[in-house]
């Protein structure tokens, strides 16, 4: 059975008349990229910090591999909860260095930090010369310097652009085939999707949902066809014995739901004999943002 690196278990945070984290259960397995994913406010940074021992919990228990919290355990894990400021005339190794000093760890990892993050040809530039992305990436190098097990990023997309986003995303899968296990808070669905293996969806502080993004996507939500003649196409989709709904996309293309009991090749055969010649069929996958959205309005 996969050993879990983090337990959690009846955890309460309360702020005035907010219950920030409420009665939280929660099992993250060694090795995987575990997205906390939520709404603004829905209390994933309330949740890091307690599991970092910078907010205190009001209630409930949370094991780090297996034990309770000490500051030993602590240091097996690396986060980034808010951008750590650099200095921005130091090079990315001086302000490396500086790191060091701060959290007490050797500076003998520098190098090799800088690159894991993919950083070392650029190790002696001042960091005001780095990308947004770069930016970030240095922030990560910080977080590995004493050689976490855990990585724990709040956010860790949020502010850059496009270009950045892609590094930061394909900088945290590399880290993960590396052997680390990953928790990530994020409020961007396509960042789960395209990021972790598992993830929790919490809404005011409770857990509303926990599994993994394969099974989320697993399966299609119907077909995207076009054809010559649109009507004849419509009217006999329409006709269908497992036709279940239509509609035409922004594309002009016919999206079509069919119960799941036939095979799309049943479909197709079914068109060609009704004399429909198709110019395009593709499946329509499944998105965790329909699902997610379906998950929060089902809950309120
Ligand atoms: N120090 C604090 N004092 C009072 N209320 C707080 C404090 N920290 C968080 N909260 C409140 O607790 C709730 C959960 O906040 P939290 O920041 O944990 O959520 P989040 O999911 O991380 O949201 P975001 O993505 O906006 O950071 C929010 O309603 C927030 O306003």
């Amino acid at each position: 059975m996969a050993e879990n690196i983090l337990e959690i278990s009846g955890l309460n945070k309360r702020y005035g008349n907010i219950q920030a984290v409420n009665d939280l259960e929660l099992k993250v397995e060694k090795g995987t990229v575990f997205g906390l994913l939520g709404p603004n406010g829905s209390g994933k940074s309330t949740t890091l910090g307690i599991l970092l021992g910078v907010v205190q919990k009001d209630s409930g228990m949370f094991k780090w591999f297996g034990e309770e919290p000490t500051a030993a355990q602590r240091r097996r894990l690396g986060a980034i909860l808010e951008s750590p400021t650099f200095y921005p005339y130091l090079s990315g190794i001086q302000n490396l260095k500086i790191v060091c000093k701060i959290k007490k760890v050797s500076d003998s990892r520098i190098m090799e930090v800088l690159e894991q993050v993919g950083l070392a040809q650029r190790a002696k530039s001042p960091f005001k010369t780095y990308s947004l992305g770069m930016k970030q990436r240095l922030a990560i190098a910080s977080a590995l310097l004493s050689d976490p097990e855990v990585l724990i990023l709040d956010e860790p997309t949020n502010g850059l652009d496009p270009q950045g986003i892609a590094e930061i995303r394909e900088l945290i899968v590399n880290i993960a085939e590396q052997g680390k296990t990953i928790i990530l808070a994020s409020h961007l669905l396509d960042e789960v999707q395209k990021v972790c293996t598992h993830f929790a969806v919490l809404k005011q502080g409770e857990k509303i949902f926990q599994g993994t993004v394969a099974e989320s996507l697993m399966g299609n939500e119907g077909v995207e066809l076009l054809a010559e003649d649109l009507e004849t196409l419509k009217s006999v989709v329409g006709s269908f014995p497992s036709f279940v709904d239509m509609k035409l996309n922004n594309l002009g293309r016919l999206e079509v739901q069919l119960s799941n009991e036939s095979p799309i090749q049943e479909f197709h055969r079914f068109l060609i004999d009704k004399g429909v010649v198709l110019t395009h069929l593709a499946y329509i996958n499944k998105s965790l943002e329909k699902q997610f959205l379906q998950l929060l309005s089902a809950e309120s």
